[in-house]
């Protein structure tokens, strides 16, 4: 069954009527209808109304009976105005008793609603806490057949994982798992939006048991003017002053004519590991599948697996009996790894037929190297692999960056080459690559593990034309990233993608997008590294993030506690 074709399903709120902050995305269905929510007018118009008439009958009704005071009337004597009036004082008497009084019972009486806290910020109340959650918390909002399925996870009966195929509705299973589970710890999830993710696109793809989603700020940054081409750069991220840097870095570079790039290198890898029984059998392997006259065969059958994967290279590398198969291979638009992973299976099978005492230990024998740190990466490059550069004239420096070129030069030589050279670093002879790597990664749905050799960089900086103006560059041996697969296709990530024109693939030149992405990479990396160089020269460091990364709230907090 494709669970993924279905179309999503429409789940109704109980309550309709939005409040200020609210949208119709957070709108949850526990909030309790209120009185007020009966009126066919905007509460305020009501309000409104019903304040007027009762003063302007209340005074009518004051001046005519002083009036009968003054001629010797009897009260009692009234005229057909004045039953309007007393009619009307009593309406708006009682409506005014009833939204003062029935929703301020109403407010002690229901259980209140992360909406009323909202509502309370808006008004200026201080909001009260949740009653805490307990087994029984949400059971009468389900129906009957939900509460049935929810008992039936809770005893083990179902699994939670297989509660979409059961269903045949993803939304629905999210909450009906999200519900077991706050029975089961006893602890709330309030916070953890359910609603706004489109659950059947996640499904087979990028999640498994789901029960909401984590919100991440996108900012944007730019324009990156890169290549004669500018583009505006999404970034998610919870580190306030990143956005910041990056964007004085790009208009650092924009005011200097702009960043190039090269893209050198395009290949991801896969190193399965195989084990003989002995060192001189795993070397015939290694002879073999290295000999550039089997190249093809073995290219012919990797490439059967895929119409977008290409195999490239094959090198191996031999310990003991051990025999380490690194392949190398074009993926299109996509990273790849599922793309390869495929294609080194269809080798391995294939070999088992010249090789039938070959024993496969795994598919992965960490020489590919995914999502660690390795010297084979660095050196060798793996993904996309790109060199950024621009140059700097000393007047934006100045205005800019608010420093000296032979000051942030010096810097760079001190911290990045010789502080992490003492450091011991693979790849890490930058600033903050991986800030800028990940932020852009979680915006456009790449892998954000592989942030790891993504992020590798080296920074130089060297003063050119006779001092007047400084060379930066990045050095990046290995961007994995696609345009295509993964997270990429969820709705939030593929925004971000258009925005800086890359969605999906490539159709008159496949892998364009994805090599394309890879340099906008490398040039967020360039103004992200200049900029926070700067900072560090010029002991900016500190302020700004007290200034963008603590929220005023516990810069008080702390101040009153010092
Ligand atoms: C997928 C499994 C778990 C199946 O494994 P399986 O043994 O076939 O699964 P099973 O159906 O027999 O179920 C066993 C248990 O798995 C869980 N399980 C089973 N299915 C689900 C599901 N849909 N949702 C939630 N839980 C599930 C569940 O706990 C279940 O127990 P049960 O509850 O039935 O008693 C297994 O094949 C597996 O672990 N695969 C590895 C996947 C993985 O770790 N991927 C990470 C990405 S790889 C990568 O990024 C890095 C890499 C590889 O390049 C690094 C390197 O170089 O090494
Ligand atoms: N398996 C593993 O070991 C690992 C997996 N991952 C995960 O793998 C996923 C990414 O795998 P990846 O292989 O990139 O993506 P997919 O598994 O989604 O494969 C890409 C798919 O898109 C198709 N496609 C259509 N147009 C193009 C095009 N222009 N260029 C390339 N492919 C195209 C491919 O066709 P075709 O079928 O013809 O190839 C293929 O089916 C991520 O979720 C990541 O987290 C991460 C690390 C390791």
């Amino acid at each position: 069954m494709d669970l993924r074709r279905r179309p999503p399903p429409n789940p109704k709120p109980l309550n309709h009527r939005r409040r200020p902050n609210q949208t119709a995305e957070v709108a949850d269905p526990n909030s309790y209808p209120k009185a007020s929510d009966a009126l066919p007018l905007p509460l305020y118009l009501t309000n409104g109304l019903f304040v007027t008439l009762f003063f302007t009958v209340a005074y009518f009704l004051l001046t005519r009976w002083r009036e009968k005071i003054r001629t010797s009337t009897p009260l009692h004597v009234v005229t057909l105005s004045e039953i309007a009036a007393i009619f009307s004082l009593f309406a708006s008497v009682i409506y005014l008793l009833g939204f003062f009084g029935i929703d301020f019972v109403q407010s002690f009486v229901a259980p209140r609603t992360p909406q009323d806290d909202d509502w309370n910020n808006v008004v200026g109340l201080e909001p009260t806490p949740l009653p805490p959650p307990g087994p029984k918390k949400d059971e009468t909002l389900l129906s009957k057949e939900d509460e049935q399925i929810v008992q039936s996870v809770l005893s083990g009966t179902t699994a939670s994982y297989e509660l979409e195929a059961k269903l045949g509705d993803c939304r629905r299973a999210a909450a009906i798992r999200r519900e077991a589970l706050e029975r089961t710890t006893g602890r709330s999830l309030e916070g953890l939006p359910l609603d706004g993710l489109d659950y059947e696109s996640i499904l087979g793809q990028c999640c498994e048991n789901p029960v909401g989603y984590v919100q991440i700020p996108v900012g944007v940054a730019g324009p990156l003017l890169l290549d004669g081409k500018e583009y505006m750069v999404p970034l998610a991220t919870t580190e306030g002053t990143l956005v910041a840097s990056i964007n004085r870095g790009l208009k650092a570079i924009y005011a200097s004519g702009g960043a190039i790039s090269v893209l050198h290198k395009d290949a991801m890898t896969r190193a399965p590991i195989v084990r003989f029984g002995s060192a001189v059998r795993a070397a015939e392997l290694m002879l073999f599948v290295e000999d550039p006259l089997n190249f093809d065969t073995l290219a012919a059958v990797f490439n059967r697996s895929s119409r977008f994967a290409k195999l490239l290279k094959i090198q191996c590398q031999i310990a003991g009996r051990n025999l380490y198969i690194r392949f190398a291979c074009s993926t299109g638009d996509a990273m790849g790894m599922n793309m390869i992973s495929k294609g080194v299976q269809y080798v391995l099978e294939y070999l088992q037929n010249d090789f039938p005492d070959m024993e496969v230990i795994g598919i992965s024998g960490n020489f590919c190297s995914d999502k660690k740190a390795a010297a084979v990466n660095w050196i060798q490059g793996r993904g996309k692999s790109v060199v950024c550069e621009a140059i700097i004239k000393e007047e934006v420096v100045r205005k800019v960056l608010k420093t000296n070129m032979d000051s942030l030069a010096g810097l760079n030589v001190n911290k990045n080459l010789i502080g992490s050279a003492m450091a011991g670093t693979v790849g890490g002879f930058n600033a903050h690559a991986s800030n800028i790597v990940s932020a852009l990664f979680i915006a456009t749905g790449q892998d954000p593990a592989q942030n790891v050799e993504s992020s590798h960089c080296i920074t130089q900086i060297e003063s050119v034309k006779n001092g007047k103006a400084i060379y930066i560059a990045v050095s990046m041996p290995c961007i994995e990233v696609g345009t295509i697969g993964g997270g990429t296709q969820l709705a939030s990530q593929s925004a971000c993608l258009n925005l800086l024109g890359v969605k999906g693939a490539n159709r008159e030149s496949p892998g364009a997008n994805a090599r394309q992405l890879a340099r906008i990479v490398a040039g967020a990396v360039l103004a992200g590294e200049v900029s926070l160089l700067a900072a560090i020269d010029t002991d900016q460091l500190m302020t700004s993030h007290m200034k963008y990364n603590r929220s005023s709230k516990d810069v008080m907090h702390l101040a009153s506690t010092e």
